[in-house]
């Protein structure tokens, strides 16, 4: 069972073969034995799925089942659940258990999917390789075979190996940066970043609230639909969240792909992208001219100020956003506080990892009086000119494709030392947010035995046309279906 999709097992229920609590118990067992070695999750809930998954049983014998009811997934360990310890990877939140749901777990409950705990990442989702996390790293279950710990990605590395290793068919995610596709990339799964404002943002502990966007992972572009279904739509506890029609994302999966007008960028295909994965990359592509798309040529001008914006306006943002950690209200609290300066300034020591306070300082002095001008207001004016290269693109193509990330998996421990070669992994990804638009990352081939990502990205609102993108592109390959040793 446990290599079966989100869309399968949902049929598996449906025909009887197999009832929830059986499937539960089986992705549990799993998960528990194959997760001492890759420690994806932060959080396994037995008790709490067990008790769901009865749930559903006798929700379908009332004849009131819907497609998630008695299916397992996975959360990503930033969305809140109620009674449920949400740490966000961080010893600062390590005895933080919500008293509320986050929309989007409210959302999958309501449609009674049964959550089987919460996976690790990136502390605060700051990170390109889930080795931040207070709770150890994740390993990438690709590359073990050949006696190698990789890295899986970040800030989604639990979600992504998860779903790579059959430990789950599904998990959320979210994506700053590039948190989603880059981990799915690095991991062979295929992930999604909505549109900001199209799933909301209320109960998902902020980093970056102006780029911080909860999606989808899975094996499938099919299950990101799926997913997709149950996140979209207008939240009114969310004051950026964006009310317009949410269609069903399953509905155009199989509309033909004729007539598609592919861009590529040629500022992606450039610089540190090794030949080998551009081969991967390209030959995907080719896969789509036989499926009757056109490619052409284009151009995102200021690409390459993408980083430098984004490592200014997000520590801004991490700045204000994690000013609410003190001690305080709940949380860690250091031991003994002398007084109210000390408790403060201690908890916050103690509590942070070194690059969530490498990225709060950062962000204060961007935002300090002297030098607000200089780098954040700067900064807000390029992403601009960025957001209107996106605009300027698809006024001639239908979508832009690209390599998620410059290279495959690396080794752990690798860029640990030198945060500025971990930013770098988000070269590709990290434009995406500052315009605001969805993208995809696709299985797309291997490289020296390790998966290489395609990076669909659309206008505004266009998910439906990336899933549908996406989905015909795996009925003619079977990257997304390879399975780590
Ligand atoms: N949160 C993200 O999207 C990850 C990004 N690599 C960052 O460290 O900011």
């Amino acid at each position: 069972m446990h290599n079966k999709s989100v869309a399968e097992l949902s049929r598996e229920l449906e025909s009887g073969k197999i009832s929830s609590v059986e499937l539960t118990r089986q992705f549990l067992g799993r998960l528990k034995k194959e997760d001492e070695q890759l420690n994806s999750f932060i959080t396994i809930t037995e008790e709490q799925a067990l008790a769901d998954a009865h749930a559903a049983d006798e929700q379908r014998a009332a004849g009131k089942a819907t497609l998630w009811t008695g299916v397992p997934f996975a959360h990503k360990d930033i969305f809140c659940t109620n009674g449920v310890s949400t740490t966000c990877g961080s010893k600062m939140l390590a005895n933080f258990v919500p008293p509320y749901d986050a929309t989007v777990t409210e959302n999958f409950r309501k449609a009674g999917a049964v959550c089987l705990g919460k996976t690790n990442m990136d502390e605060f989702a700051m990170g390109s390789s889930t080795e931040s996390s207070y709770f150890g790293a994740t390993t990438n279950p690709w590359g073990l075979s050949q006696g190698e710990k990789r890295v899986p990605g970040g800030s989604s590395g639990g979600s992504a190996a998860a779903v790579a290793a059959r430990l789950v068919p599904a998990a959320t995610a979210t994506d700053t940066g590039g948190s989603i596709r880059q981990p799915a990339a690095l991991c062979g799964v295929t992930g999604l970043k909505p549109t900001y404002g199209r799933v909301s943002r209320y109960g998902m502990i902020a980093f970056a609230s102006s780029l911080d966007q909860g999606g989808t992972m899975a094996r499938t572009a099919e299950d990101n639909a799926l997913m997709l279904n149950v996140m979209a739509g207008f939240d009114p506890k969310d004051s950026t969240s964006i009310d317009r029609d949410v269609p069903d994302y399953t509905a155009t999966l199989t509309e033909p792909l004729k007539g598609l007008r592919i861009g590529l960028p040629k500022e992606y295909f450039t610089g540190n992208l090794s030949a080998a994965m551009e081969e991967q990359v390209r030959g995907a592509i080719r896969e789509y001219e036989k499926l009757g798309a056109t490619v052409k040529e284009v151009s995102l001008p200021h690409a390459d100020l993408a980083i430098a914006a984004y490592y200014v306006i997000a520590p801004a943002e991490a700045s204000a956003n994690l000013s609410r950690f003190d001690g305080a209200r709940y949380g860690y609290r250091c031991e003994d506080p002398k007084d109210l300066l000390d408790m403060y300034t201690r908890t916050r020591a103690e509590g942070f990892g070194t690059e969530v306070k490498r990225r709060i300082l950062v962000g204060t002095y961007a935002l300090s009086a002297g030098y607000f001008d200089a780098y954040y207001l700067k900064a807000q004016k390029v992403r601009r000119l960025i957001q209107q290269d996106f605009i300027n693109a698809f006024k001639e193509v239908d979508v832009l494709m690209s390599p998620t990330t410059p290279s495959p998996a690396f080794i752990q421990g690798e860029k640990t030392s030198d945060p500025v070669t971990m930013y770098l992994e988000d070269v590709f990804t990290i434009a995406i947010n500052l315009a605001g638009i969805p993208a995809m990352s696709v299985p797309a081939g291997f490289v020296d035995g390790l998966p290489v990502g395609l990076q669909i990205i659309g206008d505004y609102f266009s998910e439906a046309r990336l899933l549908n993108a996406a989905h015909q592109f795996q009925q003619v390959t079977d990257w997304h279906q390879r399975e780590p040793q």
